[in-house]
């Protein structure tokens, strides 16, 4: 790798993802996050190229369970971000007299992650409830798939679909009882869908010589599945990915849950989707709107953080581990999410007598 194109690559994943290791690993010791920040800078100078993919492979790492398990303290986290389940009354109080708007992740959040991204099904109970769910409030699904593969898992018309990681937005077919008027289309980053498709290709080709890589074309975006790759060709994988990416300064590079997502880049993101959403039913600096935003991974923080600084709302983390999030509140897997929505159905139609 040239290095003017490696130190490029360099600074679009560093700033993204080595401030993020850190949060993610915040209950820990600084030492152990100074350590390992070090070390991902250590790599990149020394290593050129191969520090880049090191980083990624380092934070992947990091991130996982099994090495969250084991540094963070449980108690203590669920003391900053208790259980919603548990908070349920209180966050109907400070919903009183709002408009709830609910925002819902895909994987991890509706459905439970599972090997294979092609198998990711939602289980016909979630399905019920979402429909009930959108019959109560307005409600989007926000996700990293393309909006095509995410609608043809959800199969509910009168839902919000946020695809490519809130670059490709489209209301319900048949409008909105919330929104009238024509029906609703966002995508800001249309340019860039012969480039994606590009890039796809070319990360087909390169990483088919690594068992169990697999590539997703999310139309506005790409993603490279490393979680059916076994651990000790993870860095392979991630050199491959970089040796691509080089070639396009027009691309950017985030990780999420053993997967690295290929985005242009341009300044929007889930948060922005957020943002698009909320004004286009008509709550652009509203504050009688309470939007909920629902998320397991490392995208969903850009939302959770504009719910934050707006002091608007509150985001809900879907975890079984501690993590260093901006949502205030957690739930551990998508059952639990299925409780919280099933009850905010009962309490809707109790309040509303339907
Ligand atoms: O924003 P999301 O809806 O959470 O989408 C993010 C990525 O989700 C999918 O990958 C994740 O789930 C897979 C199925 O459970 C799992 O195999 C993978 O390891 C996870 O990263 C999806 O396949 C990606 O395209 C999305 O970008």
């Amino acid at each position: 790798m040239s290095s003017s194109v490696f130190m490029l690559l360099s600074v679009r994943f560093v700033e993204e993802n080595t401030k993020h290791m850190e949060k993610e690993t915040g209950n820990i010791s600084n030492t152990d996050v100074t350590t390992v920040k070090k070390k991902v800078l250590q790599d990149l100078s020394i290593n050129n190229g191969g520090g880049l993919v090191n980083s990624w492979v380092n934070s992947m790492r990091a991130c996982s369970p099994t090495h969250l398990k084991s540094l963070m303290k449980q108690s203590s986290w669920l003391t900053e971000h208790p259980p919603a389940l548990d908070m349920f009354e209180e966050i109907l109080h400070v919903s009183e007299g709002k408009q709830i708007v609910m925002f819902l992740d895909y994987d991890g959040t509706l459905s439970p992650i599972v090997d294979n991204p092609d198998r990711a099904f939602m289980s016909k109970k979630m399905r019920r409830t979402l429909r009930k769910l959108a019959i109560c409030f307005p409600t989007a699904i926000v996700s990293g798939r393309c909006r095509e593969k995410v609608y043809n898992f959800v199969k509910l018309t009168e839902l919000y679909y946020a695809g490519s990681h809130g670059m490709d937005i489209k209301g319900p077919a048949q409008g909105s009882k919330y929104k009238e008027g024509k029906s609703l289309l966002c995508q800001p980053a249309t340019e860039f869908l012969p480039m994606i498709d590009e890039v796809y290709q070319k990360l087909v080709e390169k990483t088919k010589v690594t068992p169990g890589a697999n590539v997703e074309n999310n139309k506005f975006c790409a993603s490279v599945h490393f979680r059916r790759v076994d651990e000790k060709n993870w860095n392979d994988l991630a050199n491959q990915v970089g040796s691509v990416i080089k070639e396009y300064p027009k691309l950017r590079i985030t990780q999420g849950r053993k997967v690295l997502e290929i985005r242009p880049i341009i300044k929007w993101d889930k948060g922005k989707a957020l943002e698009f959403l909320l004004e286009s039913l008509g709550y652009a600096n509203c504050t009688d709107v309470f939007p909920i935003y629902i998320g397991d991974d490392r995208t969903d923080e850009d939302a959770f953080k504009i719910l934050r600084d707006k002091r608007q709302g509150l985001g809900i983390l879907v975890s079984k581990f501690p993590k260093e999030t901006n949502a205030s509140y957690s739930l551990q897997e998508p059952d639990e999410v299925m409780d919280f929505l099933q009850r905010l159905v009962e309490w809707e139609q109790l309040r509303s007598g339907a």
